[in-house]
C-alpha cells in the first residue's frame, strides 16, 4: 500500500481527485472522513493541508503526494518531484496600487512587501539585486496595501481577477508553478513499483488530454495530401469507403495543432470531420 497525501480543500483538490479517478483508482471520498482507501488499487488518501505535504513526504508519513511547485520551492524541497501535472497553473507576482507610478524593479528598492512566499520573493529580490522588507503574512494577502500594511504584495496571480478588485496591478513575475507529484526520496522496493504504475497510468491519462481521435472522409485523391497532414500514432488507418472512389481516414492529433490541422484538412477535400476525446493513451 502505498500513501498519497493530497490537498483537503482548495485550489488543487478537485483536479487531485479528478487524476486519480482517471487513472480507473475508484475510492470513497466524504468531507468527514481525512483518509480514505483505493478500492482496486493499494492506494489510501490523506487529506491535508497543502503546505504541510512537502513535509510529510519529505518525512515518510506520507510516500507521495501532490502539491503546487510554489508551496514546493518555498519549502525548499523540490529535490521531492518526480512529474509536473500540468494543472493548478499560477504565477507567483509582484503588484503595487493601480496608480502607482512604477518604471521597474528598481522601484521597489527599500518598499515593504507583503507575501506569503518569503523565501522565493527574497531569492528573486537578490537575484535582480533588489532591498525590500518582506512582510509575512498566511493569506488575504490582496488587501495588505490598502490597509496600510504594505507598499507592495507578492501573490499567485491566475485569471487576475483578485488583483484588478483589489485595485492592485501585476508588475513582476517572480516564479510559474503548476501542480507537482512528489515522492519520498528512499521508498521501498514494493512502494516504488506501486508508484511506477501509478506513473504509468497519469502518463496515459495525460496523453490522452492532449491528443483527439479524428475520422473523416475523403475522396481517394486526397488521400496523400490528407496522410501528410495527420502523422497519427504511426501512421493514419484508412479504410475504403461503401461509395467507389471515398475513404475512411481515422487519425490522432495533439490538441495545440488541431484547429489549424482542421482548416487544412478541409482545404485538402475531407468532409464529414468528427472529432472524439481519448480516455487513455498508451504509446
Ligand atoms: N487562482 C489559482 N489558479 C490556479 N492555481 C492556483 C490558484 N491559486 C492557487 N493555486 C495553486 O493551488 C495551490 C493551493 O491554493 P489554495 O489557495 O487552495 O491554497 P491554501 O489557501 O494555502 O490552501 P490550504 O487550506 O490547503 O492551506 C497554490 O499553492 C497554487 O499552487
Ligand atoms: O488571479 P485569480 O484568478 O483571481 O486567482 C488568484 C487568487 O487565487 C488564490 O486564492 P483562492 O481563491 O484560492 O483563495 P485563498 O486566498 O483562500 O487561498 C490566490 O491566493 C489569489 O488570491
Ligand atoms: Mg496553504
Amino acid at each position: 500500500m502505498i500513501r498519497l497525501a493530497i490537498q483537503k480543500s482548495g485550489r488543487l483538490s478537485e483536479d487531485s481527485l479528478n487524476l486519480i479517478r482517471e487513472c480507473g483508482i475508484s475510492f470513497v471520498n466524504s468531507s468527514l472522513k481525512l483518509k480514505t482507501e483505493a478500492t482496486n488499487f493499494p492506494l489510501e488518501i490523506l487529506f491535508l493541508r497543502d503546505d504541510d505535504i512537502p513535509g510529510y513526504v519529505a518525512d515518510g508519513v506520507a510516500d507521495i503526494g501532490i502539491v503546487g511547485e510554489n508551496v514546493l520551492v518555498e519549502e525548499g524541497k523540490q529535490e521531492l518531484q518526480v512529474q509536473k501535472l500540468g494543472f493548478s497553473q499560477c504565477r507567483l507576482s509582484i503588484a503595487v496600487p493601480k496608480n502607482t507610478v512604477y518604471d521597474d524593479i528598481s522601484g521597489l528598492e527599500g518598499k515593504n512587501i507583503a507575501t506569503s512566499y518569503p523565501n522565493l520573493l527574497q531569492a528573486y529580490l537578490s537575484g535582480e539585486g533588489v532591498q525590500a522588507h518582506i512582510h509575512t503574512i498566511s493569506g488575504s494577502v490582496e488587501i495588505a496595501p490598502s490597509i496600510g500594511l504594505a507598499d507592495a504584495i507578492c501573490d499567485i496571480v491566475s485569471s487576475g481577477s483578485t488583483l484588478i478588485s483589489n485595485g492592485l496591478r501585476e508588475v513582476q513575475t517572480v516564479f510559474r508553478s503548476e501542480a507537482v507529484l512528489i515522492a519520498h526520496p528512499k521508498l521501498t522496493e514494493v512502494k516504488r513499483q506501486i508508484l511506477n504504475q501509478l506513473l504509468f497510468r497519469i502518463d496515459a491519462v495525460r496523453k490522452a488530454q492532449k491528443a483527439k481521435y479524428i475520422l473523416l472522409n475523403a475522396p481517394n485523391a486526397a488521400i496523400p495530401r490528407i496522410k501528410s497532414l495527420l502523422p497519427g500514432m504511426k501512421a493514419p488507418s484508412i479504410l475504403p469507403l461503401t461509395e467507389e472512389g471515398w475513404s475512411s481516414v481515422h487519425s490522432v492529433v495533439n490538441e495545440d495543432d488541431f484547429w489549424e490541422i482542421i482548416q487544412k484538412l478541409r482545404e485538402a477535400g475531407a468532409q464529414g470531420i468528427l472529432v472524439v476525446p481519448i480516455e487513455k493513451m498508451i504509446l
